[in-house]
């Protein structure tokens, strides 16, 4: 088992400035017994790897690898989450750009990724509802940004924009890895609710990571008021629609809910109207 005193001093390293690139740990482990051989409790980690071999015997060997990778990040941790929700036409994706090139206009490196799901304007740009774009990369998954971006330009990566982050099942992991382990400014935008009002994705899950949280209000529809909710238009019932003013509309609670109203009314009226002619 790990003991207290050698977690603290993996977690809270006194110094490390010429650690090796990779080092390995080595847990020999029987069912009832474990053992941990730590070569340099004073190496500052930055992730693990945790691997189990099943020797014979069925006793299992835990390998955890260690990779301190000496970039600038890992010397000085300094990865950051913030995270803009609220309703559609609130302008989450005009805030994001405006920290995106004003990090960028700072000297940073910086990339955005949106959902490959969303082809409204072209795959290759995010673009608000005013027409403001910027290139970005479509993706069906963070978790392949890596890759596609190329391991080295990841590296001297300094800051991340998601949008559309309702749409990315692995938000959680991939905001997580990026800010505690490789230090990168993760700036994420989607919408908390869907039209219904239920989380929508992993969107609420990664607040318990954020240093701020912003939620952004648009202006309702109907009276002008704040509008905290997205209305559909439609009668479609997929939680995922691509769509914009055509299909929805912001708006208050008071017109959210008589908005809901009518939508039944008219859903429920055509039913009988099928029923009855038919
Ligand atoms: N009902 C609407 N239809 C089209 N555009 C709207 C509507 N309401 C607001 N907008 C515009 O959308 C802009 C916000 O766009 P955007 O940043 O893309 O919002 P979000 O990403 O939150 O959907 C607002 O500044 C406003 O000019
Ligand atoms: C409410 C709601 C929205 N969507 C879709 C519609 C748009 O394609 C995006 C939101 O874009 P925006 O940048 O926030 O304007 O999400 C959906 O699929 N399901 C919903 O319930
Ligand atoms: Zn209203």
């Amino acid at each position: 088992m790990l003991s207290l005193s050698r977690m603290k001093s993996l977690v809270s390293p006194t110094l490390s400035t010429l650690a090796p690139k990779t080092r390995r740990f080595s847990l020999y482990s029987q069912p009832s017994r474990n053992l941990l051989c730590n070569p340099n409790p004073l190496q500052k980690p930055n992730f693990f790897h945790v691997k189990t071999t099943m020797l014979p015997h069925n006793s299992p060997m835990i390998c955890i690898q260690s990779h301190s990778l000496n970039t600038e990040a890992s010397q000085s941790p300094s990865g950051e989450i913030h995270v803009i929700v609220g309703p559609m036409f609130a302008g989450k994706t005009t805030t994001l750009l405006r920290r995106i090139k004003s990090e960028s206009s700072n000297g940073r490196s910086v990339a955005i990724i949106k959902s490959n799901k969303d082809t409204r304007y072209g795959l290759h740009s995010i673009v608000t509802h005013d027409g403001d774009k910027f290139p970005c990369w479509p993706l069906a998954d963070l978790s392949s940004f890596r890759q596609e971006f190329g391991s080295d330009a990841y590296e001297k990566l300094d800051v991340i924009g998601i949008d559309e982050a309702q749409f990315f099942d692995d938000l959680y992991d991939f905001c997580r890895n990026a800010a505690d382990y490789d230090g990168k400014i993760v700036i994420v935008a989607g919408l908390d609710g869907d039209y219904l009002r239920r989380r929508f994705g992993s969107v609420l899950d990664i607040i318990p990571l954020a240093d701020s949280v912003t939620k952004l209000t648009a202006r309702c529809e109907i009276c002008g008021k704040r509008a905290f909710f997205t209305l559909r238009k439609t009668e479609e019932m997929q939680t995922e629609l691509i769509g914009g003013a055509d299909k929805y509309m912001p708006v208050c609670r008071k017109h959210y809910v008589g908005g809901q109203v009518v939508k039944e009314a008219t859903r429920i009226a055509s039913e009988y109207q099928k029923v009855q002619s038919g």
